[in-house]
């Protein structure tokens, strides 16, 4: 699923016209058609569809759909916000077509018979908001609101709520918050975050009418933005060849622990077996050795370290080397990883206490350290340990989420995993993945370990960095949303890691339904 910026947007609306010849009212009456089609096809009783117009192409958009309407002998009537003469040409243009047709139009909310309304299609504002919202929208939209929950009326956006930052995924106070949004072309980055994906309710994305790629071809800012979804993912999967025996589903490596903190390599390990992976080795710090073997699943081989030289023998034979669920934070542990890390180049995801010894990235001594991989490292940071990577305060990551992870991914050649709400996946290209699934019942210790564990395990089988990071991810919430289902509140790490098997089974071959 593709997403667009609203500079990516501004750019098609731009380009559509001057380099092609495709004048904007084509794909105007393209969008509006297909916003009254979709609505037609919902649409129940005799009441009326109401269109909130701003003096924009997004107002424009909803007169386009009125029109349609009425062809379908669906009542329909607008309001009118800020000065017409002052709009768009295209909104001139379709105004003057509905009051040439006789749609009713109000300029006061007053007037509004609100108990003949079924819903109301927002179209005040869309990829053209600059700024917080004024003050005067804002109020239209407080009183449209209050009115819609007073006659339970359903609440429609067109392209993106207005209020919602189409980038950012922030709202201005008072945004429009809608049941539907119908959208053009693809998806705008701002639904697809919090808390803007709130305000969208369900996404409907209907054909802009040009091949925009090929439009943002030459576009330089272009910023390849996807959504991870079971879609991708099914392209993505591929089942086990029959003859794959242990050998061939190669070997995870997990390596962390410390005192009170061996259930996070544990929960990795278990999870790498429950993905799939041919055999999984958990090592823990000597002292945690006997911890380890009295609680791990009896699938998991245990082994110990003392220095990097332990470390480096136990690799030798490893497909993919987990490194740091629960490793701590001492000063020689930190040392060890960094050793390690200048002389191992194999296949490596970093996770958890790994982050701490490698500090601040961008300012710090160890940028660099992972530039030069030959596989580039997989890196599954929090928002906290990414703000300690990068320097910089949470809240000025969520205010950037998207570009934060993309220049870290690009600056360190690494695929990062950013495990916020939502998560992305950032490849060292700087092509973003948003994550689709997942829920609030992921929020509980031990959730990042499982998932590390899967994106081991999808390395070990053969999968390319960038592909187990993806498919790892999605499965990750995908299998928790399932769960979700049944139990949103208080299903554990290890309910998901357990049910991984499963799911990926079901995908590769629905007709199980396990
Ligand atoms: N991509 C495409 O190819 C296609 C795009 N299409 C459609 O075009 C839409 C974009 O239209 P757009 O560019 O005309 O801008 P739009 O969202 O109507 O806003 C402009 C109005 O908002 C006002 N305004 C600005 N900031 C404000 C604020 N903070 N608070 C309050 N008001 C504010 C601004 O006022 P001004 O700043 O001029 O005083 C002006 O009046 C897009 O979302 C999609 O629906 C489709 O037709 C299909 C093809
Ligand atoms: N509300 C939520 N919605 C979706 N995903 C969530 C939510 N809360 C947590 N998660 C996911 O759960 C995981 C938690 O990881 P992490 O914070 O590293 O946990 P831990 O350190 O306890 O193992 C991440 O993948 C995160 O994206
Ligand atoms: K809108």
């Amino acid at each position: 699923m593709r997403i667009l910026t609203k500079e990516e947007s501004q750019y098609i609306d731009r380009m559509a016209p001057e380099k092609y010849g495709i004048p904007l009212g084509y794909l105007m009456e393209n969008a509006g058609s297909d916003v009254a089609q979709v609505l037609a096809n919902h649409y129940k009783g005799a009441k009326s569809i109401l269109f909130l117009s701003g003096n924009g192409n997004n107002g424009a958009d909803g007169l386009v759909a009125a029109r349609h309407l009425m062809e379908l002998e669906i009542p329909v009537c607008i309001y009118l916000f800020g000065e017409s003469q002052k709009g768009s040409q295209l909104f001139k243009e379709q105004l003057h077509m509905v009051k040439q047709l006789g749609i009713a139009i109000y300029t006061s909310l007053d007037d509004i018979p609100w108990h003949t309304i079924w819903a109301v299609v927002e179209g005040l504002i869309g990829t053209g908001m600059k700024g917080e919202l004024r003050f005067q929208m804002k109020e239209v939209i407080e009183i449209v609101q209050s009115q819609c929950e007073l006659y339970s009326i359903s609440k429609w956006s067109i392209d993106i709520p207005a209020g919602v930052n189409a980038n950012t995924g922030e709202v201005s106070h008072s945004s429009f918050k809608a049941d539907y949004t119908i959208t053009f072309g693809a998806t705008k980055q701002g639904v697809c975050l919090y808390p803007g994906k709130e305000y969208a309710g369900h996404v409907i994305v209907k054909p802009l009418g040009i091949p925009f790629e090929k439009v943002l071809q030459n576009y330089q800012a272009y910023h390849n933005t996807w959504g991870l979804d079971i879609r991708l993912i099914e392209t993505l999967l591929r089942p086990r060849s029959a003859i794959a025996h242990k050998g061939r589903n190669g070997h995870t490596l997990v390596i962390g622990g410390s005192n009170g903190m061996i259930g996070a390599p544990l929960m990795a390990g278990e999870a790498s077996v429950h993905s799939g992976a041919g055999k999984t080795t958990v090592a823990v710090p000597d002292d945690c050795l006997r911890t380890l073997q009295n609680k791990v699943m009896p699938e998991v081989m245990t082994a110990s370290f003392r220095s990097v030289s332990d470390i480096m023998d136990l690799v030798k034979d490893k497909s993919v080397l987990a490194l740091g669920p629960g490793l701590g934070r001492r000063e020689e542990t930190a040392q060890i990883v960094l050793e390690f890390l200048a002389t191992y180049d194999g296949p490596i995801v970093l996770d958890a206490d790994a982050f701490y010894a490698l500090g601040d990235m961008a300012n710090g001594e160890t940028n660099g350290v992972l530039q030069s991989r030959s596989h580039p490292a997989i890196m599954t940071p929090h928002l906290g340990e990414f703000s300690r990577l990068t320097g910089r305060s949470i809240l000025d990551i969520q205010k950037n989420y998207v570009q934060s992870a993309r220049d870290f991914a690009i600056a360190q050649h690494v695929v990062l995993v950013l495990k916020g709400i939502p998560s992305l996946v950032a490849l060292p290209n700087g092509t973003i993945y948003i994550n689709m699934a997942g829920n609030s019942g992921m929020g509980t210790g031990g959730m990042g370990d499982v998932l590390t564990g899967m994106i081991s395990a999808f390395v070990a089988q053969g999968y390319e960095v960038n592909e187990a990071a993806l498919i790892g991810t999605f499965l990750h919430s995908y299998t928790a949303d399932r769960l979700g289902t049944k139990k949103l509140w208080g299903y554990t790490p290890s309910d998901v890691s357990v049910r991984i098997g499963s799911v990926i089974s079901e995908l590769l071959s629905p007709s199980l339904n396990v």
